[in-house]
């Protein structure tokens, strides 16, 4: 039997296509995040994303692997988890009364080919008060997050309107994806 593999330590993108009851392994890998700045968004987020289900694929080659790489994206940087309060309140700062994209690449692996692709989300914010900025940050849910918040959680009352695919901005395009796997053979 070919095997499903989610090559992620998100437990988000768990979540999610544990929404559609299919079976598959969880394995994560130890990949270097860091990338080439003049990238465009949707070359890092892929590139990320396929060196995420790569590393999987190299120890369960006959398994159908699935990587994935967020990042939120603004006028001015590309914006990945923040290290600390500080980098947490600049980039929700930056964000602030503010339309910004968020892009959610995606790497199927299968025993015989990789397809890559990504999906671009736009996401507008209510205006934050520097108060309501510091107290957001003290729920502690911004640290392990691109941009700094969670459409899914207390963030999603940061958040004025959505333009696009909801589960990309959560961390996996779950419809694309799963259309993906279908026309790379996967039989669900
Ligand atoms: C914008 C946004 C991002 N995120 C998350 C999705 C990703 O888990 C994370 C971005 O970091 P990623 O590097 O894409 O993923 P990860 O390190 O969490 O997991 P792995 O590499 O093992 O797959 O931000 C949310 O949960 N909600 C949101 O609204």
């Amino acid at each position: 039997m070919t095997n499903l593999i989610l090559a992620s330590s998100s437990p988000r993108r768990k979540e999610l296509l544990d929404n559609l009851h299919l079976t598959f392994e969880i394995k994560s890998s130890d990949v270097d995040e860091s990338y080439n700045p003049n990238l465009s968004p949707e070359e890092i987020v892929m590139e990320l994303a396929s060196r995420k289900a790569k590393a999987v694929f190299a120890e369960s080659s006959d398994s159908f692997v699935i990587g994935s790489d967020t990042v939120v994206v603004d006028e001015v940087a590309v914006l990945g988890k923040p290290k600390d309060s500080d980098e947490a309140f600049n980039m929700l700062k930056s964000l602030s009364g503010k339309m910004h994209s968020v892009y959610t690449g995606v790497s199927i692996i299968s025993p015989h080919a990789e397809k890559k692709f990504f999906v671009k989300t736009d996401v507008l914010f209510w205006e934050l008060s520097d108060e309501e900025i510091h107290k957001y940050i003290h729920t502690g849910e911004p640290f392990d997050k691109a941009g700094a918040y969670g459409i899914q959680g207390i963030g999603s009352t940061l958040v004025k309107e959505i333009h696009g695919d909801y589960f990309a901005v959560v961390g996996l395009p779950l419809s694309r994806t799963i259309r993906e796997l279908q026309i790379a053979g996967f039989r669900l």
